[in-house]
């Protein structure tokens, strides 16, 4: 396997099946006013080598569910087992890729925030920085090691979060929108590469986003949420589906963009006050 494979040895991986599966997965959180479940019922399953997309409006309860997945919250019903386990506590085996574009640490440089996750997860630091280096330069930015966050564009701070996310071999990347906070030039180009890396390698993703397009172009299959609470409207299958003007993309786009119909016409997923404890403490 190649350097960019997730899969070539960080994080073991426990055979067949599929490498995710969320079974009635409720969670909520606990407001002034009390309880408020932001996702109700999510069954669904994530193939290894798969992108798996995440879509649905502004509140639904994407990022709860990434959370979740990434074992920083626990769902009040149902069960979320990965890789065969069902006691998730958060784990190098599922990295994850925000959307801000402060996840790095200011005082390391681009070589030393890759190879500092690395050296955490324990791999001897010459490895690590040699592996840093390598993914690094996998995503054109070999001319930049040296320099640290404040000196970075949006963009390269997003190509060092991913550089680092892949540099750990994980069984799945978790994405919560990462292109969310570029412009439209340099997310068409980060999204062309993570497409391209994608297809190269085992990868296995999930990856939340808003953009049909976005979903369109990058997944596999799309999980489509919506309701209020929310659930699992459908899951639409998209593997191939790339050029913006075939005849499937625009077929897609139609199919989506009418699951999607339902909620606009609800209107906004956010309570009006937003501003609440959450139900659960993290799990750390
Ligand atoms: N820490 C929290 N405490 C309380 N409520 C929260 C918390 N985080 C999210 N929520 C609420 O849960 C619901 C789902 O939020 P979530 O961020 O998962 O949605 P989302 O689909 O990812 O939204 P967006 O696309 O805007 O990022 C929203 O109503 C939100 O206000």
């Amino acid at each position: 396997m190649g350097i960019g494979d997730p899969a070539d040895g960080g994080a073991e991986a426990d055979g067949g099946g599929p490498l995710l599966r969320l079974e009635g997965v409720a969670i909520g959180y606990r407001r002034p006013g009390g309880y408020v479940p932001a996702v109700e019922g999510a069954d669904f399953e994530v193939q290894r080598g798969e992108t798996t997309m995440l879509l649905g409006p502004s509140g639904c309860g994407k990022s709860t569910l990434l959370k979740a997945v990434a074992g920083f919250l626990r769902p009040d019903a149902g069960r979320i087992t990965f890789n065969g386990r069902a006691d998730l506590t958060p784990g190098p085996d599922r990295a994850v890729v925000f959307q801000e574009l402060d996840q790095l640490f200011p005082w390391r440089t681009v070589l030393g925030n890759v190879a500092y996750a690395l050296r955490a997860t324990g791999t001897p630091r010459a490895e690590a920085r040699e592996r840093a280096r390598e993914h690094v330069e996998l995503m054109g930015l070999g001319h930049a090691l040296d320099r640290y966050p404040h000196q970075l564009s949006g963009g390269m701070k997003q190509r060092v979060a991913i550089a680092r996310a892949f540099a750990l071999s994980p069984l799945m990347l978790l994405m919560d929108e990462p292109f969310g906070s570029l412009d439209a030039q340099t997310r068409d180009r980060l999204q062309r590469e993570l497409s391209e890396r994608a297809r190269r390698t085992d990868v296995t993703i999930l990856f939340v986003t808003h953009s049909i397009d976005e979903a369109v172009l990058l997944g596999d299959r799309v999980v489509v949420l919506g309701g209020r609470p929310s659930r699992v409207r459908d899951i639409v299958g998209v593997t191939g589906v790339e050029r913006p003007d075939s005849e499937e993309f625009i077929e897609a786009r139609r199919r989506l963009r009418a699951l999607l119909a339902a909620d606009d016409a609800a209107g906004p997923h956010h309570a009006p006050d937003d501003a609440e404890e959450p139900r659960h403490a993290a799990v750390d």
